[in-house]
């Protein structure tokens, strides 16, 4: 029990949400949680999703409902029944179980939800992502504390196994149900359980492919540290660009180099999450040559001493707001715009009517993918390459924003 106590860190929020799917992870997770916070001022909730794709699914999640009442935590059901037959089934099912369990979090005024996740899960987790070459980040496997949608996901089994905690249960003498679907060799997860299994001999074991997590975590935060402070000395937020100074650039580590340009694409295209390693690699290899390239509607080449990442313009082309609307997730105007103006992309048609672009320093490949003002089809304003006295443009989240996002988590 003091394991799962000390996963959940020093300071308890005042509602926990516990995700319960009815089966003996999850089993075990609630009455641990339960006998371990008896005394602490926190309030528990459980919740189950009915995915409603398999026959008895709907009679699991009242059976989950009954059990944890029995133990005085309120408990509701939330029922998917998106499944319309396309892409992968697994994946889709994930997505909407977070989905709906965050809006229940915030209807029930839970701030973090505890996941049954194990030490077996953690392991299967490694060796699915060494089959996609993966680094230090994805190593790292699942964090014992994240965020998602402003929901703290808390996983405080993942210092006990799958064994650990069917003994438990059976000690308890309580009953869970077994997905079947843990049984199906179609899914990665069942095929890497398997293998596992037969690592065995090699010392390979949840254990220690759980070690190598967190000696990961370690690595990948040293690492995100170092991009952060090399963004410090070389990064300059210009124009909504990301600006490094071409020569300290192309002395740095080669990962500390990939983790900024990823930085930069990710802050810049607002995909959320980082753009794939290898694509990025690619692309500093032939920035080191010279080159240039495109990713993610972003596009990084040199141009005299500095190394730009900036919005690509093909990808804004067609982006158009009312002059009061945020442009490209991120650009607000500010100041007097004609009724009917509107953002969009400066391009080459509208950088060739800004005599005064040089003064601003900026090169035109960054300046046709920043935004301007315009009314039915005549360039009014564009601030950022001097032309047009009406206003300014606010990036949102800006510098602070760009280096945040390189630290690890
Ligand atoms: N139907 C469900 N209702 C509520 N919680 C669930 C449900 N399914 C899974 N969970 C929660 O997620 C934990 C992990 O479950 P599982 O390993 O099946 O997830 P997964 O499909 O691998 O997806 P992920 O690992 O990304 O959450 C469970 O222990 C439980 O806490």
């Amino acid at each position: 029990m003091s394991v799962v106590r000390s996963a959940l860190g020093p300071e308890l929020p005042e509602s926990l949400g516990i995700a319960l799917s009815g089966g003996g992870d999850s089993v075990a997770l609630l009455h641990l949680l339960q006998r371990c916070l008896a005394r602490a001022p926190v309030r528990l909730f459980a919740v189950t999703v009915d995915h409603g794709l398999r026959p008895e699914a709907a009679q699991e999640a009242e059976e989950a409902g009954r059990l944890s009442e029995t133990l005085g935590i309120p408990h509701d059901i939330l029922r998917w029944r998106g499944w319309d037959g396309q892409g992968n089934l697994q994946d889709r099912a994930r997505q909407a179980r977070y989905g709906l369990m965050t809006d229940w979090a915030r209807r029930r005024g839970v701030s973090a939800l505890a996941l049954g996740h194990t030490a077996d899960d953690q392991a299967e987790t490694l060796l699915m992502r060494l089959g996609r070459s993966a680094g230090p980040a994805g190593l790292r496997g699942m964090a014992g504390q994240s965020l998602r949608d402003g929901l703290l996901l808390l996983r405080p089994l993942l210092g006990l196994t799958r064994a650990d905690l069917r003994a438990y249960l059976r000690r308890q003498g309580l009953g869970w149900a077994e997905d079947p679907s843990n049984e199906d060799e179609h899914y990665t997860r069942v095929r890497a359980r398997a293998v596992l299994a037969e690592l065995a001999p090699l010392g390979i074991t949840a254990q220690s492919l759980g070690d190598v997590a967190d000696n990961m975590a370690r690595v990948d935060q040293a690492l995100g540290w170092a991009a952060f402070q090399a963004a410090g000395e070389l990064a300059q937020i210009r124009a909504g660009a990301v600006a490094f100074e071409a020569r300290g650039f192309i002395l740095l580590p080669e990962e500390i180099a990939r983790r900024l340009i990823a930085g930069a694409i990710g802050w810049i295209g607002g995909a959320g999450y980082p753009p794939r390693r290898a694509p990025v690699a690619q692309l500093l290899a032939d920035l080191r040559q010279g080159g240039a390239g495109a990713l993610c509607g972003c596009r990084v080449m040199i141009r005299r001493g500095t190394v730009w990442v900036c919005r690509e313009y093909n990808a804004v082309r067609d982006h158009r707001v009312p002059a009061t609307g945020l442009w490209d997730g991120r650009w607000h105007f500010l100041g007097r715009a004609p009724e009917g103006a509107e953002i969009a992309a400066l391009g080459p048609e509208g950088l060739a009517q800004c005599p005064d672009r040089r003064a601003s320093g900026l090169p035109g490949a960054v300046l046709e993918g920043t935004p301007a003002l315009w009314l039915r089809g005549r360039l009014i304003a564009a601030p950022l390459a001097g032309m047009g006295q009406s206003g300014t443009l606010r990036l949102e989240n800006g510098a602070a924003g760009f280096r945040a996002g390189l630290l690890s988590h």
